[in-house]
Parts: structure tokens; sequence; C-alpha cells
């Protein structure tokens, strides 16, 4: 059997190093998962194009739905993404919830839609929609999981394999959802989700900066200031909220804030991503043409792209 899945990159609104609670975008930029079963017994991964990266991410997501819906399956696990790697824009999330659907796809493991699944979805007059987190979230016996329990399935791969410091629910939550997500990592609690219509401007230096190795004390002191954030996000004002965020963690990561003043007054929705080295803007496209000639004169890639409404499937 086989299975193929896609899922989003991602931009940060309130990056969760700080207090656990964050909050992240879906961008219109994809990866995709293949999974082929076979009796091996063994699960290998492998990257489209690529031999020196460490496949046990995606290994681990395979695995894991093996282990709760298989009956000791091999697989080969395929990746194919040009998200670049550790830029702050969620490859790792990516990856994960590609791998995980796929896997679940290949196994014929129904994959619900939680949204669905409680009534109500993000559209309509109802644009925020609160608690998410489905008390009935899998049915092994019945061979059926959401798509909420899928994202824990690739956060726990993600800790298995030490590519993260949090979990980072809310990027994988962005990615399998789209929209706008907010998080407790420490909880892996989906607090609220919201759909957006932005185009997006971000910049990508020829540096990688892994999740897994930033200086988790020395962003544990912004705890006061993402407390502030996080009441930002919660009302709706996602773009002060990504202000404030990149100043706060340019300071604690060690990276210049530059970017972020040559993107005001233009735009207030300006941060660094993640762990960087990445930054990303949002807003109207007009208003972004002006920062992107700034972002220019820099070293590496300035590219447009947009949000999304919905996050990850299976192909
Ligand atoms: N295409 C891919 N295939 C397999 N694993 C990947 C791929 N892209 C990223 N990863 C995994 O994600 C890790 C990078 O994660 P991280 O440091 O959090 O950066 P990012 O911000 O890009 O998610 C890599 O070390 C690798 O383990
Ligand atoms: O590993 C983690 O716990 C996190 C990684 C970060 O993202 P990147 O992986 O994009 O740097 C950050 O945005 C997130 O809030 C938490």
């Amino acid at each position: 059997m086989k299975g193929r899945a896609a899922a989003p990159a991602a931009g940060t609104i309130l990056c969760a190093f700080a207090t656990g609670y964050g909050s992240a975008f879906g961008i219109d930029k994809y990866g995709t998962a293949t999974v082929e079963l076979d009796n091996s017994g063994t699960v290998t991964g492998a990257v489209k194009g690529k031999s020196n990266i460490d496949t046990t991410l995606i290994e681990r997501c395979a695995e894991r739905c093996i282990e709760r819906f298989g009956d000791g399956e091999g697989a080969t696990v395929t990746t194919d993404s040009d998200i670049p790697m550790a830029a702050g824009l969620k490859s790792s999330s990516v990856v994960a919830n590609a791998s995980v659907l796929a896997t679940l796809d290949a196994l014929d493991v129904a994959i619900l839609d939680a949204t669905t699944q409680n009534g109500v979805r993000s559209d309509g007059g109802q644009r925020r929609i609160t608690g998410q987190n489905d008390a009935t979230s899998t049915n092994d016996a019945d061979h059926s999981v959401t798509m909420l329990e899928a994202t824990r399935i690739g956060v726990n791969a993600a800790r298995d394999a030490n590519v993260t410091t949090t979990g980072a629910f809310d990027d994988a939550t962005a990615s399998m959802f789209g929209g706008v997500t907010v998080t407790d990592n420490s909880e892996d609690e989906l607090i609220q989700r919201d759909t957006i219509d932005w185009d997006v401007l971000v910049w990508t230096p020829p540096k990688q900066a892994f999740s897994s190795e930033v200086d988790h004390d020395r962003c544990k002191q912004l705890a006061p200031v993402a407390d502030e954030i996080l009441d930002m996000v919660v009302e709706g004002r996602y773009k002060e909220a990504m202000m404030l965020n990149g100043f706060a963690f340019c300071t604690a990561l060690r990276f210049t804030a530059e970017p972020i003043l040559e993107a005001l007054p233009a735009t207030k929705g300006v941060s660094l991503s993640g762990s960087g080295p990445s930054f990303v803007a949002v807003g109207e496209r007009e208003s972004l043409e002006s920062v992107k000639e700034k972002w220019e004169l820099r070293e590496g890639s300035v590219w447009f792209t947009t949000t999304v409404e919905d996050g990850a499937r299976i192909l």
C-alpha cells in the first residue's frame, strides 16, 4: 500500500521558546511525503535529491503510525520539499505532517477533520473558533484518527528525533490546518484558530539555525514579553504581536532587528520567524513592495507568497 500527502510551511506570530505558548500561520509553500509499506519490518527514510539529511524525524513519524495502527509493517518514506531547512519556516513540521498523513493513508486509517467533527468551521460569520481539542480525538479500534491527533503524532516524532525544543505544536498545527493557530506547546493543546488573508514577504538569508540548538534559558527570560504578546494574539492583534515578537526574539537569539526596522512603518506585521534566520512581513502586497526593495539589498533570497486557509492534505 502507498500513501502520499502534502503540507504547507508557516511563519511565526509568537515564538514558543519563552513560555511554551506559540502562534503561527500557514503559507503557500509545500513539502510532500510518499510512503510505501512493505514486509521488511524496518522503516527507511530518504530525501529526494539529497543524501546528507538526517531522516530520523520522518522515520519516527512512520514508525509511530505503524506502532499504533499497523501490524509490524516496514516502510520507505520519501520527502520532496523545497522549503529551506532550518530557516525558521517550519520545514520539520511540514515533513512530519506529510509523513504522518501519508503513512496513515497507506495504512488505510480514516482521517477525521476535527473542525467538521465538532460542527464548526472557520468560515462564514464564525471567523475565530476556540476549544478545538476534541474529547474523542482518536479511535484506534475503529481505525480512525482526527487531524489534531495526527498532528500530535508528528510532534512526538519530532521530540523523539530531537529536532525541537518545545515540540513546536504551534508550527505543526499552522501547517496541518492552515490559517493562524495559537497553542500551548507544553500540553499540545490548540487554543484558537483563525483565518487570515495576507500577502507574505519572506527573506531567507544563506544560513541555518536549528531549533534544537537555541539558547532556551535566554529565551525564557522573555516570558513577561511573551505574556503580553499572547494577550495581543488572543485579541486577534496579530500584526502588533509579530512586531513585538520580532524585536524580542531578535534580542534573545542575537539576530539584528534591522530587517524589522526596514519594514516599519510599511507594515507592523514583521518578525523573525521561529528560531530564524528568515524574517517574514505580512500585509498588502503594495506596501510590502517597498520592504522587498530594502530586503533585496541583503544576501539570500526574498520572495512573495500568501497565507493559506487550508493546511495539509492527502494527495
Ligand atoms: N525534506 C526533509 N526531509 C526530512 N527531514 C527534514 C526535511 N526538512 C527538514 N527536515 C528535518 O527537520 C530538521 C530541521 O528542523 P528545524 O531546525 O526545526 O528547522 P525548521 O525551522 O526548518 O523546521 C532537519 O534537521 C531534519 O531533521
Ligand atoms: O522547536 C520548537 O519548539 C520551536 C521552533 C520554532 O520554530 P522553527 O522550527 O521554525 O525555528 C518556534 O517558532 C516554535 O514556536 C517552537
